[in-house]
């Protein structure tokens, strides 16, 4: 059965940030993951976790200045001394945390663009290793153009490349379905093909990203195919509740740590 994580990002948003780790808890959830943890010092986080007995699936490193539209410094030449800053904070929050994977976001950058992609490599060559030393995987997903105008990886195949050149044990494919469907489709298919490189899983419901329990996909049939798979990693919940969190758990009933 998957263990799935809530996102507190995007669910839960009716609590201020730290309250969401205990709302979590309340319904049930056995592990977060959210984008950044930076606003609150790294002490703050570790006291929610712990008070409330949760698991940090994951979080992403700093993106640079998300506020100015960047998503991510990787695949940008200039920013290779952000891109290490950021490593370095980013295991700050790790060592209190205690997750055991990392999202580097690439930034808004052309694939095909030559330095764009050395960037990108040259970032993964820094970051893998570093976090490697701690027995973290660092993670690479593909977004798509929809949500992420101009996203450098902004294809399955693409980071599935990107990871197999590289050769790093513990770089991993942040499998999210709801971008998979949107960019490919063929999501069963592609999960079973790609299954030795996933290293997290995310979902929502597709087009409208809400909760995983109805439109394009069947979740359950996904679900039982994460089983059969054998994965046995997190599910993170990344979606926008249609309306207040807590009514629209109903898909999770099955699934609570009671
Ligand atoms: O947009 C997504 O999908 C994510 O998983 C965010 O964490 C961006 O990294
Ligand atoms: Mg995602």
């Amino acid at each position: 059965m998957p263990v799935f994580a809530a996102n507190l990002t995007m669910m839960f948003t009716e609590w201020s940030f730290l309250d969401r780790f205990d709302a979590a808890a309340e319904a049930g959830f056995s592990a977060v993951e959210y984008l950044f943890p930076y606003e609150f010092a790294p002490e703050q986080i570790e006291e929610r976790l712990q008070r409330n007995n949760l698991t940090q699936a994951l979080f992403n490193m700093p993106p640079g200045d998300w506020a100015a539209g960047e998503r991510g410094v990787a695949a940008l030449p200039a920013r290779f001394a952000d891109l290490t800053a950021g490593v370095d904070r980013a295991l700050d929050y790790a060592e209190a945390t205690g997750v055991k994977r990392m999202h580097m976001m690439a930034g808004i950058a052309d694939r095909h663009d030559r330095d764009a992609r050395a960037s990108y490599r040259r970032a993964i060559d820094h970051a893998a290793p570093r976090l490697a030393e701690k027995g973290i995987d660092l993670l690479l997903e593909p977004i798509n153009a929809r949500n992420m105008p101009g996203y450098f990886l902004n294809s399955f195949d693409f980071a599935r490349e990107i990871i197999a050149e590289a050769g790093l044990a513990n770089l991993r494919l942040q499998f999210d379905i709801y971008h998979c469907q949107v960019i490919h489709g063929d999501v069963t298919m592609r999960l079973r093909n790609a299954f030795d490189d996933v290293g997290h899983v995310q979902i929502a419901s597709i087009p409208s990203r809400n909760e995983p329990d109805g439109e394009e996909l069947n979740y359950p049939f996904l679900f039982a195919e994460l089983d059969r798979l054998g994965y046995a990693g997190f599910v993170g919940c990344e979606y926008n509740p249609r309306g207040k969190t807590l009514d629209g758990l109903g898909w999770f009933e099955a699934y609570r740590r009671s």
